[in-house]
């Protein structure tokens, strides 16, 4: 079955010097949750907001194709794209507030999510918010409906803007690092909360974080991101298994094991930092923070098969962590 979300060759550029996305491909299959990792400044969020033609104004876009359940995005309209906006594919943020509007009470801004989708009067409208704030696990919803979103605490914001994203019941849910801002407790809570609705509505998510702890838990796919390409793409027990990548490997590296890490020592990182690319560039990105790296990264990177559904990008071959390894 072709994949609910299509995404091949996805490039982005910033007023034609800064390339944020240099081909990336990847597939979020209906009803499963998608992981896009990668460190800050990767092209995790431009990458999404391309997908849904949110780009400032700036950002171009091009790809070999973008297709959702099948269909062409690359040339609908502004106005198809933004009937299927909201309704077919929805997108949380980060910051709530980016959604919710300080002006609008909790229910007039649910109810208007709908009624811009769907002819239903404003009273079904608002049964309809009351009930999905009940399924994101808040209380008293009719008394919620009445309040601003400055009453209500990080988390209870954060809730209610996955309840007005599920307004028009989406078949896909971008979700762009929704629990990073909160604190621990709220984050686990919000990640059940969005494990629970995927499982439950047949949800296909697209989650973007750089918390590896975190697709452990949720993903069924990931796709590891770095200077705007996918370096490695592969389910998740096969990700965390068998890295192939270096970039994967630092990052799954830079992890803390429970009872492993002492409570003096640093939390590791990659030295060095991700470089912004112009167009043009050649070779593998990471080559310049790379223990492996050698002149052959400065030319053509192949991709490589590296077994059911996973794959990499880089000059070493599939087998070398075991080549590595062996005695
Ligand atoms: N409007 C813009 N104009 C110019 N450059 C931009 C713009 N938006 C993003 N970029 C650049 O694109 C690159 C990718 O940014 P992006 O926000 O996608 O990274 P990210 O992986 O999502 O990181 P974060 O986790 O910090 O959001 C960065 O170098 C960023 O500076």
């Amino acid at each position: 079955m072709t994949a609910l979300l299509e995404v091949e060759g996805l490039r982005v550029a910033f007023g034609g010097r800064i390339e944020a996305v240099r081909g990336a491909s990847l597939a979020v299959a209906r009803g499963q949750t998608h992981c896009l990792v990668g460190e800050s400044g990767c092209g995790k969020s431009v990458s999404a907001l391309a997908v849904m033609n949110l780009l400032a104004r700036r950002g171009r876009r091009t790809a070999d194709r973008l297709a959702f359940d099948g269909a062409d995005l690359l040339g609908l309209s502004d106005t198809a794209m933004a009937r299927l906006r909201g309704d077919r594919m929805a997108m949380i943020f980060q910051e709530p507030m980016t959604s919710l509007n300080p002006a609008y009470t909790v229910g007039s801004q649910m109810a208007e999510v709908l009624r811009r989708h769907r002819k239903v009067t404003r009273r079904a409208a608002l049964d309809r918010a009351a009930e999905l704030l009940g399924r994101v696990g808040i209380t008293a919803p009719g008394m919620r409906l009445g309040q601003f979103p400055h009453q209500l605490s990080g988390g209870l914001r954060q809730r209610v803007m996955i309840a007005m994203a599920l307004m028009c019941d989406p078949e896909l849910l971008i979700a762009d690092e929704p629990t990073t801002a909160l604190d621990v407790t709220v984050q686990a809570q919000i990640l059940r909360l969005l494990a629970g609705l995927q499982r439950d509505l047949g949800l296909a998510i697209l989650l973007i974080t750089h918390d590896l702890g975190v697709v452990a838990r949720v993903a069924h796919h990931v796709s590891v991101m770095y200077a705007g390409e996918v370096v490695e793409s592969a389910p998740t027990a096969s990700l965390f298994a068998n890295p192939r990548h270096p970039y994967t490997r630092g990052l799954l590296a830079c992890v803390p094991v429970p009872g492993k890490v002492r409570r003096d020592q640093p939390l590791g990182s990659i030295p060095g930092v991700v470089p912004r690319v112009e167009p043009g560039f050649a070779g593998c990105a990471f080559r310049d923070r790379c223990a492996h790296a050698d002149a052959t990264c400065a030319a053509a990177i192949p991709r490589h098969a590296a077994g059911e559904g996973h794959d990499f990008l880089c000059r070493l071959p599939p087998d070398w962590v075991q080549a590595e390894a062996a005695p």
